[in-house]
């Protein structure tokens, strides 16, 4: 909710999507309609990939010496691997510290474990096996919040002016919680 109010003009492509397919149906977005939400979609990704909830994802540990692109990983080293700094590496992603949702739709990435640019729910077996149910509330939530409110910030504070700075801990979270007063549409 913090980028799409930050980048105002993201969220009424978003809100267009969504009230477009819903127009001649009765009910709220379900799990069905996500797949006709392709701009949805895509800011839930460029979401995650700005600000993955888990930034160090769980620590792991190698069960025996490795190496990995020229670099020794010894048998019983702790391994953090830094997701929040992969979302933001110049060398993989075109203007990294903006908030461009369009990025994912032109090309297939996932967040599903396979594309390792983007793993903001790990990989492997021990991916977080709530995958399947956040994709689908994220999706949910998120639709059905810019769909029926538009949203305005505390104190007459400007979409510009929100504190996009986060605070690291084993969970991401923004320095400044965002403040904002719903209307319904
Ligand atoms: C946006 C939402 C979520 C994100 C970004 C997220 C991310 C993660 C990450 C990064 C891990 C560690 C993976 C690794 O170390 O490789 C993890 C583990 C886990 N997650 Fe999630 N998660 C989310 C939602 C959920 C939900 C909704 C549930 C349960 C209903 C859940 C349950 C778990 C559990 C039980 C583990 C530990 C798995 C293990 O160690 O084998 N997560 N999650």
């Amino acid at each position: 909710m913090a980028e799409l109010i930050h980048n105002p003009d993201k969220l009424e492509i978003a809100r267009a999507e969504v009230i477009k397919l819903m127009e001649n149906k009765k009910s709220m977005i379900q799990e069905a309609d996500i797949p006709q939400l392709p701009y949805l979609q895509a800011v839930i990704k460029e979401t995650l990939r700005l600000h993955p909830p888990v930034p160090f994802l769980i620590p792991h540990q190698a069960i025996h010496d490795v190496q990995i692109q020229g670099f020794m990983v010894p048998k019983n080293a702790q391994i953090l691997c830094n997701v929040w700094a992969m979302g933001r590496d110049p060398k993989v992603w075109l203007h990294p510290e903006k908030f461009m949702p369009e990025r994912f739709l032109e090309v297939k990435i996932d967040y599903r474990g396979q594309d390792f640019e983007l793993i903001p729910f790990g990989s492997g077996r021990r991916i977080c096996p709530g995958l399947n149910m956040a994709h689908r509330m994220l999706h949910i939530m998120i639709g059905s919040l810019i769909q029926k409110f538009d949203w305005k910030l505390e104190g007459n504070m400007k979409a510009q002016d929100i504190d996009m700075d986060e605070k690291f801990a084993l969970t991401l979270q923004m320095n400044v919680p965002l403040k904002a007063t719903p209307f319904k549409i």
